[in-house]
Parts: structure tokens; C-alpha cells; sequence
């Protein structure tokens, strides 16, 4: 098995070619870089869970946590006696984000490419549509696959694979900034807590002549007079 040099990348034409459109400054080194395309999906509690199209250039972003498909701008046509290996360009997965799906392209797979990613970094993401992220390596077999048919790819981030994984779930991110979020509420309470006593408190420091006061008028009167000469009586 050989992987395909530059060269072999070089010589090959629009017609030839395995990815399409192709354009030649996308060789790098020895691999050809797929970009980000029309169709993405981030997760989202709060997300409709519907793919999101993108116009030409437009960014979006990955949060910490989140889960996203993106499905490539290139088509992918993958000879019979060829097969394919992709990845994620390590400047992109610095920054945290990593490919959760597979790694190879089968002999005889016609499509885009949908790629599963996972932020696990501690920062924002940002991305665009046109990005170049995706590089994809091609290998010659030693011989052709039995297979006869092209195996069809996609051309869209199905519903169904958006269905599987929607739902109410937590991410680690999410729950940490729930936290944060209870913590304050619980700093809230306990500084309301701290205030109220001390302005019980003081109300009390001054109202207590006037309370004093009153409780001795009150058993100054004839009535409560009454009441002690009756008792000293019996
Ligand atoms: O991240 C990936 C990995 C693969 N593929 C495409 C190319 C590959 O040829 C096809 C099928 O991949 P794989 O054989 O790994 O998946 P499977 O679950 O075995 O599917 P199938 O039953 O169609 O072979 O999906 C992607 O779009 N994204």
C-alpha cells in the first residue's frame, strides 16, 4: 500500500480527481484539505435540533462541550482500488476539538462527508463554512475491492442521525456552569441571610424604648391595676 505524494496529487486534473471541486492550493504536503460545507449541526439543550445551512464564509461556533456534525463542501469519489483516510488538522485539534468518527473513506464511497466532532477543550470554537480542516489521505490497495458499485454517501446530515443523539443531555461544560450558577444563588441567599439579621437587629436597637415603654403603660392601666389589687386579694 502506498499513500499518494504531493506529486500524484498534483498531476491529477478536475476530471480525475477523487475530490471534487478540487483545487490544487489545497495539497498540502501529501494529503488534499476537505472544508467545512453548506450543512452543520450543533447540539444545543436549547438547540430545535435542526441543521443549520450555511451561506458562503459564514462562521459559527462549538462551545466547550458541544457536539457538532459538519458536512464537507467536497465531494468524495473513491476508486475501487483506492481507499481514504481523513482526520481533523492538528492546528483545529489544539484547540480541542476532536474528530469522534471513523477515520477511513471505503473503496468505492461516493459522497460528502459527514464528520462527527466533539469539543473537549476549554474554549469557544470558532469556525466557517470554506475552512479547509479535513485532511484527506489516499492509499492504493494491492488490489481492487470485490466491491462493483459505488457505495452512496451523503449528500445531507440526515434527521435521523440529528433524532438519535437529541434530547435533554448534560455536558460537563453545562453542568459546571450550572454550578456556578447554583453557587452564586446560594451566595445570594446567604448575604440576604447576613442582612436581614442585621437590619433585625438594629430595629430592634431602636425600637426596643418604644416597645418597653408601651409594655409598661399597658400594665399601668386601671384594668391591669385591677387585675394585681385582685390578686393581691386572694
Ligand atoms: O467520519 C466519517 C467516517 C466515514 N464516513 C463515510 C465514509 C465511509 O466510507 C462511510 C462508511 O463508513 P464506515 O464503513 O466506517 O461506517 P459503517 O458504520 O460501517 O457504515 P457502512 O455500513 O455504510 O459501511 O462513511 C463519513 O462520512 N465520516
Amino acid at each position: 500500500m502506498a499513500f499518494w505524494s504531493d506529486k500524484t496529487w498534483n498531476d491529477l486534473d478536475v476530471t480525475t480527481s477523487p475530490v471534487r471541486p478540487f483545487k490544487k492550493k489545497r495539497i498540502d504536503d501529501s494529503n488534499y484539505l476537505l472544508s467545512i460545507g453548506e450543512e452543520i449541526y450543533v447540539s444545543s439543550p436549547d438547540s430545535k435540533n435542526n441543521v443549520k445551512k450555511l451561506s458562503d464564509n459564514e462562521s459559527f461556533s462549538i462551545d466547550p462541550g458541544q457536539f457538532a456534525f459538519l458536512l464537507t463542501e467536497e465531494e468524495i469519489i473513491i476508486p475501487f482500488d483506492k481507499i481514504g483516510f481523513i482526520s481533523i488538522r492538528a492546528s483545529v485539534k489544539f484547540n480541542g476539538l476532536v474528530n469522534i468518527s471513523g477515520f477511513h473513506v471505503d473503496p468505492g464511497y461516493k459522497g460528502k462527508l459527514i464528520f462527527a466532532v466533539f469539543n473537549a477543550g476549554p474554549i469557544r470554537i470558532h469556525l466557517r463554512r470554506g475552512e479547509d480542516i479535513f485532511p484527506l489521505w489516499i492509499a492504493d490497495l494491492d488490489r481492487p475491492s470485490t466491491r462493483t458499485e459505488y457505495k452512496k454517501g451523503h449528500y445531507n446530515i440526515p434527521s435521523k442521525l440529528i433524532n438519535q443523539i437529541s434530547g435533554d443531555f448534560t455536558t460537563a461544560y453545562q453542568l459546571s456552569e450550572q454550578i456556578k450558577s447554583a453557587r452564586k444563588d446560594i451566595d445570594e441567599l446567604k448575604s440576604f441571610n447576613f442582612y436581614s439579621k442585621i437590619i433585625i437587629g438594629l430595629l430592634l436597637l431602636v425600637l426596643s424604648p418604644y416597645i418597653k415603654s408601651t409594655i409598661d403603660k399597658t400594665l399601668r392601666t386601671p384594668e391591669a391595676a385591677q387585675v394585681q389589687t385582685k390578686d393581691g386579694a386572694n
